[in-house]
């Protein structure tokens, strides 16, 4: 047995006479059967203060399993769908959670549907500007010359007043008084303040607002949610069965019945053939627009209308900031674990955020929004959307922070693809490179994934690094559902790794 004599040993030895070294000392007088026996006993010692080491070992492992705080950085440009993957998380992790809030999200619903609205009409407007074409790349004028007209243009315009003030109402609501953009939701008391005292501070009151510059955006803040969920004025704001808010249809100032007011006009200016006519030859496509809830202007504006689960996850927000959402999974193999998970802001002005938190992330979801191959950036719109994806993608992968993060590819808004290609809008068209592959869904969005995994492999500073990429639709809970399980579980296995306790 040297080890324990080599302890001893060095400037910390101890003498002959320590209590210790005496008693451990074999008896001087010895026989042969008692050093056997001894050494017998010695072993048999050993082999149970080994086992104890052991089951001590396994439950440190244990601990620090079920004490894992994974975390997970949400990555991706604007509108590229993390905030709403953020959401599916929330839904299958802290359902009670997604459900408390769905009323909070009315504001933002309504204030969706008002933009679109807005939107048309400030198209629609004999002097509309060039600001109101759509975000697409426009690879051939319209003639301009030979326009369709809308012949209840102006019929339209009066009726729907209201919603420009209810829009500059609901954004006023929402803003910070320190930022150029809304950053929050909801009123701070609780109360939707009387509509003649605010008025917003902005473009939009007089009618003629360009709606689509500034965007609603959501804070690092989360008063917003509480806030809103406070409800109206009505003295039993909470319903005794399910203890879900109720009754802000009694509150005069409530969006709702400005919204309600307009539900018929808004319904014939979406059904007007004029009005398709027109939005075509304007390139603006509004059914693939963020938020869009024009298909279902009667179910929305109703006095009791509460959102479901998918009107929450369209329900479009831009994030400022970045959000920190804790969970813990509660069954299952990785019960216990628990997850942090960052969601930022993805337009260009907001992604000086992201650095700071490269150094402890353990995975990046980073999402690439495949159909927007035809589209620009809202921030620059001289960038076309998957040019920037690439470019972001590229700036993550090389990485060298991040050289032993997981890394998760959500090539994302994939039932947009589908319908874009089946519309015939064809890639080729936007990137030469494609040339004439078949312009289908599955050439395509093969195409796209092996562009993404080419790039990963070029520039990835660890070799070893594996890349999960997935096709999404992250709005489609269903599916999201079986990917984010997946996902979860190869960012554990893969973080456990890496403490080497698997
Ligand atoms: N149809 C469809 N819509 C999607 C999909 N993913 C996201 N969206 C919608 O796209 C819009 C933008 O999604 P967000 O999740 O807010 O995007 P984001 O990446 O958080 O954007 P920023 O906060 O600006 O960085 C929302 O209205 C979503 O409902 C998708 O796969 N399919
Ligand atoms: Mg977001």
């Amino acid at each position: 047995m040297d080890k324990p004599r080599n302890t001893f040993e060095g400037p910390r030895r101890r003498s002959l006479s320590d209590p210790l070294t005496a008693a451990l000392r074999p008896p001087p007088n010895e026989t042969p059967e008692q050093r056997e026996e001894r050494i017998r006993t010695e072993a048999e010692a050993k082999k149970i203060s080994d086992g104890i080491d052991e089951m001590i070992k396994q439950e440190k492992a244990e601990l620090r399993k079920t004490r894992a705080d994974v975390s997970v950085l949400l990555l991706g440009q604007s509108e590229s769908g993390k905030s709403t993957t953020l959401k599916q998380f929330q839904l299958l992790h802290s359902p009670s959670t997604f459900h408390a809030e769905r009323i909070a999200w009315r504001a933002v619903i309504y204030l969706n549907l008002v933009k679109s609205v807005t939107r048309i009409l400030n198209a629609l407007s004999p002097d509309g500007d060039a600001e109101e074409q759509d975000d697409v790349a426009s690879i051939s004028h319209s003639t301009e010359a030979n326009h369709t007209t809308v012949t209840n243009y102006e019929s339209y315009r009066q009726r729907l007043q209201p919603l420009f003030n209810l829009e500059a109402r609901l954004s006023f609501l929402l803003s910070s008084p320190d930022e150029d953009e809304p950053t929050q939701l909801g009123p701070q008391n609780g109360a939707w303040p009387h509509q003649t005292n605010v008025l917003g501070p902005s473009n939009s009151q007089n009618g003629n607002g360009h709606s689509r510059k500034k965007e609603v955006t959501v804070h690092t803040s989360k008063n917003w949610k509480k806030a809103f969920a406070l409800g109206s004025k009505t003295k039993n704001p909470k319903s005794p069965h399910t203890g879900e808010i109720q009754g802000w249809w009694e509150d005069p100032d409530d969006p709702v019945h400005d919204l309600n007011a307009c539900a018929p006009a808004m319904l014939e200016l979406w059904r007007d053939p004029d009005v398709k006519k027109r939005l075509e030859e304007k390139k603006i496509r509004l059914q693939e627009s963020a938020g869009f809830y024009l298909d279902e202007i009667s179910r929305i504006t109703a006095k009791k209308y509460i959102p479901t689960d998918p009107d929450v996850l369209k329900a479009r927000l831009k994030t400022i900031g970045v959000m920190e959402y804790p969970f813990l999974i509660s069954s299952g193999t990785n019960k216990g674990v628990k997850w942090k998970i960052y969601d930022v802001g993805g337009s260009r002005n907001q992604r000086h955020a992201w650095a700071p938190y490269f150094e402890d992330v353990d995975a990046i979801i980073f999402l690439a929004p495949i159909s927007a191959f035809d589209q620009v950036l809202e921030e620059d719109r001289r960038v076309n959307r998957l040019e920037d994806s690439l470019l972001l993608w590229k700036g993550v992968v090389s990485n060298k922070l991040l050289a032993n993060v997981s890394i998760v590819l959500f090539l994302n808004k994939c039932d947009l693809l589908r319908t874009k290609l089946e519309a015939g809008v064809r890639l080729a068209a936007h990137m030469i490179s494609y040339g004439d592959r078949p312009n289908d869904y599955e050439s395509v969005s093969k195409y796209m994934r092996n562009k993404f995994g080419v790039i990963h492999q070029q520039f990835t500073p660890s070799k070893e690094r594996e890349l999960y990429p997935h096709y999404t639709s992250v709005t489609d809970t269903r599916r999201t559902a079986t990917i984010i399980a997946d996902v979860r579980d190869i960012i554990i296995k893969q973080h456990l790794k890496s403490f080497k306790l698997v």
